[in-house]
C-alpha cells in the first residue's frame, strides 16, 4: 500500500532546496529535478507545496514527461485532502 501524504504536509516543502508538489492527487519529490527541468527551476518553485496538475496539465507535457514524474513519487494524497471533482470549474 503506497503512503498518504496530508496536503498540509505538502504545503510545508515550499521552497526550491524542499520541493513537493502534487499532480493528479499523487505527490512527488521533484527538489533535484528542479535543476534538470526543461521548463526552467522557476516554475517549480511557483508550484511548491501546492498542487500543480493545472499548471502541468496547461503546459500540455508529453508522455515521456508523465512517465519521468514515476521517479519523483512518494505517495498519495490523502483521501481527505482530495477534492471532489465539480461539474462546473
Ligand atoms: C513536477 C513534475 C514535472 C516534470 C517531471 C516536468 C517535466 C518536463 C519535461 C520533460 C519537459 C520537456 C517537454 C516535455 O517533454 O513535455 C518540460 C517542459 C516544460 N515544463 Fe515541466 N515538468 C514538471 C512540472 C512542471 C510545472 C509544474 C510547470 C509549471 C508551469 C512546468 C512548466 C514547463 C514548461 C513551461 C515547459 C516548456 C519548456 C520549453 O519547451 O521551453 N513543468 N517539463
Amino acid at each position: 500500500m503506497s503512503k498518504e501524504i496530508r496536503l498540509a504536509t505538502v504545503n510545508e516543502h515550499n521552497k526550491a532546496t524542499d520541493l513537493w508538489v502534487v499532480i493528479d492527487n499523487k505527490v512527488y519529490d521533484v527538489t533535484k529535478f528542479r535543476l534538470e527541468h526543461p521548463g526552467g527551476e522557476e516554475s517549480l518553485v511557483d508550484e511548491a507545496g501546492r498542487d500543480a496538475t493545472k499548471a502541468f496539465n496547461d503546459v500540455g507535457h508529453s508522455s515521456e514527461a508523465r512517465e519521468m514524474l514515476k521517479k519523483y513519487y512518494i505517495g498519495d494524497l490523502a483521501a481527505a485532502d482530495i477534492k471532489k471533482k465539480s461539474p462546473i470549474r
